[in-house]
Order: structure tokens, then C-alpha cells, then sequence
């Protein structure tokens, strides 16, 4: 079994790889060491944690401001999930009436009766587990530095060298272009199964709920523009180690995400959190067999502002490793994106430009996390 670290003292640490020989002392006390360990070598937090640490290193602990606290926190109180069985009956229109809510005020809602089987989710939570349960190394070959590919990125943080403190969190994000097969030979073992079916289980639900929301703006999208605004999927495994100290870091800092809409699985541990109206955080409860589902900036921009790209975190925890499995939908690269004309003509003034989606993409991706800031990119001025 692989065993990389030795735990010596409370300073330094030997790595042992197969061979003593290539014994070496890292020592987490020095910054450079440890951010090379952690994010360029491809150990992540997990194999930070696995080495034994004991104490939360300096470069995760997060300003008094981004902290979040653990004691008294609230629980959404809209969090009861819809059920999407009754869409296709006499129900639909409360249903419809449901979700254009959501979408209008909080920006995140649940649904169960979704077509994905519990069974898929469950699997999907296994295999994450898996995937980072591997050797570094094996996990290491899918650094952007290393691997060519496009369609795979492994990684810890979201944008680790320009944070102020670096998330606790590490990831696998697949993604899809162009098509499938290109996916499954390029996508990591053993979640390239899962997450593709999951991707497709999923897209008939998805495309609905973007449809009821188009509608209730007086858009009737064509075909060739619902592809062209989904045309970008990317379905992430999302690793949230133990933490030892919970109160000193975060798994996710404040933000929203970027494209149309996201689809999230979460296990049971919990620790996800949305931005209330009022300034106030609440937690998305875990709800067995629900999907959690949040409007993104794109959406945002496209309704000029009637939809929320809800701002959210997710803190860490003590109690065990958490997994996520969001699948991102965002347009192609080269889709233009701006106020739906529909929207525009009918509700007054657009508040955000036209642009290619590239360019709020590589803006996005170029950020560190800060709440709801990436959508001043497309501000009119
Ligand atoms: O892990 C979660 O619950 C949410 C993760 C998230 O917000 C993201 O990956 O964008
Ligand atoms: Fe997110």
C-alpha cells in the first residue's frame, strides 16, 4: 500500500517513497516547500492530511473576514426540494411557478424526482472517494502542468498562487467540448463511467428548467442557441479533507459560478451555504437523493439581472472528507453573451454588455474567489 510520509516531530516530516533512498525531509513550516508539496507536486490537502498533520498550516488560514462560524448557523428555509415528477402533469404550472422563485430570490433551489437514480448518486459519491483515495502520483499526472489534455484538470484550490489563503479543498474537473468519446479517453478512472452518465441523466432536466425560465422572460429559445449556451459541461469531484481545524479555513471562498446553471450532488456531511437577501449565510441542507440546483452569472447577465447567480461557500469540517459532484453548463467559448433582446425590449434597460464567453471565462478563471465581483466584467459601463 502506499505510505508517503513519516511523521517526525512537529516541524518536519520524511517523505519515504518506495525506496530509502529517496527519503526527503518536507518541511511544512517553510511556505515554499509546503505550496510545492501541496499544489505543484499534486499531493493536494489530502496528502498533506495524510501525512499526519495535526495543526491547520498558515498558508490555509483564512482572514478573520472569510472565516465562517460553525455555531448557530442557519438553515435555508426554502431548502424543500421540488418535486419534478409533477412537470409533466396538470401540477405544471405551480411547479414552473416554483422554480422561476427560486431563481428570481435565493438563486439556489432543490429537486428530487430529477431522472437520475439514487443509485447514480450514490456511485458518484463512491468513486469520488476513490479518486482521491489513489497515490499522489497516480492523481499527479493530471496536474495542467503535466497533462496536455484539455479535457481533465486536477488541482487543489481554485486559483492557489494568487489567494490570500489557499481553499481546503482539492478537485478533478472533466470536461466536455465535443464529444463523448473523446471524454471517456481522456477522463480519469474510476469516475469517467459515473460522470458521464450522470452528465446525461441529467441534461433532459436541465434543459427544462432553463426552458421554464427562458419562457417566463418571453424567450422561446432555438435549438441551435440552447446548444450554443450549454455547449461547455464540465462535471467536477469535489474532496473537502478532515480539517482539523475547521474554524481557521474554508473549502470554497464566497463566489458564484459562471456559466448558465449548475447541477450539485452533495453527500451528507453538509457545510454548503448561500447569501441571503439580507447579508445573512444559510446552509443548503443534504437532502438524500436531491439535487441542488443554482442559477450562474451567465444566466445573470442573459436576464439582465431578474436571475440570481447566488453567492456561496462551503466551509470545512472535523466530523469526516466531504465530496461534491457539480456539472457546470456554460456556453461554447465562442458564444456571445449579453441581455436576451426579448428581455431587453420588454423590462427596460440591460445592465451588462455583449461579449464573447471566452473572455468571461479566462476573467473568471484568472480571479481569486471574491463573491459576486467576476460579473463586473460584463457591467455596461
Ligand atoms: O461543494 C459544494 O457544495 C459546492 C462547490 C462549489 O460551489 C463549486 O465547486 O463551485
Ligand atoms: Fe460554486
Amino acid at each position: 500500500m502506499h505510505q508517503p510520509f513519516i511523521w517526525r516531530g512537529d516541524k518536519s516530516i520524511q517523505f519515504s517513497s518506495r525506496s530509502v533512498e529517496t527519503i526527503a525531509i518536507i518541511n511544512f513550516e517553510d511556505q515554499t516547500t509546503l505550496f510545492n508539496f501541496v499544489v505543484k507536486q499534486g499531493n493536494g490537502v489530502k496528502g498533506m492530511i495524510d501525512s499526519g498533520l495535526s495543526s491547520v498550516p498558515q498558508p490555509f488560514v483564512q482572514p478573520q473576514a472569510e472565516r465562517i462560524p460553525t455555531q448557530n448557523a442557519l438553515t435555508c428555509e426554502a431548502s424543500q426540494p421540488i418535486d419534478l415528477s409533477h412537470l409533466d402533469g396538470p401540477h405544471h404550472k405551480e411547479v414552473a411557478k416554483q422554480i422561476v422563485e427560486a431563481a428570481e430570490t435565493l438563486g439556489f433551489f432543490q429537486v428530487v424526482n430529477h431522472g437520475v437514480s439514487v443509485e447514480l448518486l450514490e456511485l458518484l459519491k463512491t468513486s469520488a472517494h476513490e479518486f482521491f483515495a489513489k497515490a499522489p502520483e497516480e492523481k499527479a499526472i493530471y496536474l495542467k502542468e503535466v497533462n496536455p489534455s484539455k479535457l481533465v484538470k486536477y488541482g487543489t484550490s481554485f486559483v492557489p498562487d494568487k489567494e490570500k489563503a489557499i481553499e481546503w479543498k482539492d478537485y478533478v474537473s472533466m470536461i466536455v467540448y465535443t464529444n463523448d468519446h473523446e471524454a471517456l479517453q481522456q477522463w480519469p478512472e474510476p469516475c469517467r463511467e459515473v460522470a458521464l452518465k450522470f452528465l446525461k441523466s441529467s441534461m433532459e432536466m436541465v434543459k427544462n428548467i432553463v426552458n421554464i425560465l427562458m419562457e417566463n422572460v418571453g424567450v422561446r429559445l432555438e435549438e441551435e442557441r440552447m446548444n450554443g449556451l450549454m455547449g461547455t459541461k464540465m462535471v467536477n469531484m469535489n474532496y473537502y479533507p478532515t480539517c482539523p481545524s475547521p474554524e481557521l479555513t474554508i473549502g470554497v471562498g464566497r463566489h458564484s459560478d459562471m456559466g448558465m446553471l449548475t447541477v450539485l450532488l452533495q453527500d451528507g456531511i453538509g457545510g454548503l451555504y448561500v447569501k441571503l437577501d439580507n447579508g445573512e449565510w444559510a446552509e443548503i441542507p443534504p437532502v438524500h437523493g436531491a439535487l441542488v440546483i443554482n442559477i450562474g452569472d451567465t444566466f445573470q447577465i442573459l436576464s439582465y439581472g431578474k436571475y440570481k447567480s447566488a453567492e456561496h461557500r462551503v466551509r470545512t469540517t472535523n466530523m469526516g472528507s466531504r465530496v461534491s459532484v457539480p456539472i457546470f453548463t456554460a456556453p461554447n467559448p465562442s458564444e456571445k453573451i449579453g441581455p436576451l433582446p426579448e428581455v431587453v425590449k420588454r423590462d427596460g434597460v440591460a445592465r451588462y454588455k455583449e461579449l464573447l464567453f471566452k473572455d468571461y471565462m479566462s476573467n473568471f478563471f484568472g480571479q481569486p474567489h471574491d463573491g459576486k465581483k467576476s460579473l463586473d466584467f460584463a457591467r455596461a459601463e
